[in-house]
């Protein structure tokens, strides 16, 4: 079996103008990893590592230099975002917080679904029904506008607009951080919950190792772009090889 997500060797760098030169940093290099259906990886990584660059080029916000991104066997195409943004969507820090004031709820989910899907009208309106339910949220729910709801039904909601589509892959980027601790275990049970029905794979790229080790079964940690460690958590935690991942554990347990 084919894995859901294969990176191999990617690599991207930027070019920042510093007076009349122009000076190259490169973001990420030579990064391979796989990700298989229902496992979660962790992305770890001090500030500037790289983390964010990486979900920018898997969702097709940015494209590599070099390398390749394979879904489900096949090269996936940067330009091509509609046919493959149903299979990843992407959740990131305070996503509640970023829906649009002015929509409500039932609008928001709809406009995802004309967009993307040729779900008639009535079909599109089980489906929000279905996935509102799906997260723990209330028909009702599709007539209210976002400052109606609490942080944990935001993010929820956040999850709904993500889930919609019935993704394989959900990224999340610093999602969970911004919530307090007993949210951050409601959203967490919430996701291992989808995760065991629907089989969904998650790229969680956080900080928090208390999380990684909680949920993830394999873990990545960049350094200056590159790989520092990878492998199965349980090992990495137990025989982290790079200096930084040494730091990075002794520094959260
Ligand atoms: N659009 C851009 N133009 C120039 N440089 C960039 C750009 N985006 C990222 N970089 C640089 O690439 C490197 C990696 O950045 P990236 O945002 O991926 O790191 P990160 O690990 O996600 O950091 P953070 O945790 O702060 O979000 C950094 O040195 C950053 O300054």
């Amino acid at each position: 079996m084919s894995a859901l997500l294969e990176v191999t060797e990617l690599s991207k760098s930027y070019f920042k103008q510093r007076g009349l030169t122009r000076k190259k940093i490169i973001a990420l290099q030579n990064i391979s990893f796989t990700l298989h259906t229902a496992k979660t990886l962790a992305i770890v990584g001090e500030t500037g590592s790289g983390k964010s660059t990486l979900a920018k080029l898997l969702v097709g916000i940015e494209k590599p230099d070099s390398g390749e991104i394979r879904l489900s066997g096949q090269p996936v195409e940067i330009s091509n975002y509609k046919k493959y943004n149903h299979v990843i969507r992407f959740i990131f820090q305070d996503a509640g917080r970023s829906l649009n004031p002015l929509q409500k709820v039932g609008q928001m989910l709809e406009d995802v679904l004309r967009f993307s899907t040729i779900l008639d009208i009535e079909q599109r309106r089980i489906k929000i029904r279905k996935t509102l339910k799906q997260l723990g949220l209330l028909d009702e729910h599709a007539e209210y506008y976002p400052h109606m709801f609490s942080g944990g039904q935001l993010q929820r909601v956040a999850l709904a607009r993500a889930l919609i589509l019935d993704p394989k892959l959900l990224i999340l980027d610093e999602a969970l951080t911004a919530l307090d601790p007993s949210l951050r275990a409601q959203i967490v049970n919430l996701l291992l919950e989808l995760q065991h029905k629907e089989g969904l794979a998650y790229l969680l790229i956080t900080n928090n190792l208390q999380l990684v080790r909680h949920i993830s079964d394999e873990m990545l940690v960049l350094y200056q772009g590159g790989m520092a460690d990878s492998g199965l958590t349980t090992d990495v935690f137990a025989n982290p090889t790079h200096d930084y991942t040494k730091k990075l554990i002794n520094s959260a347990f």
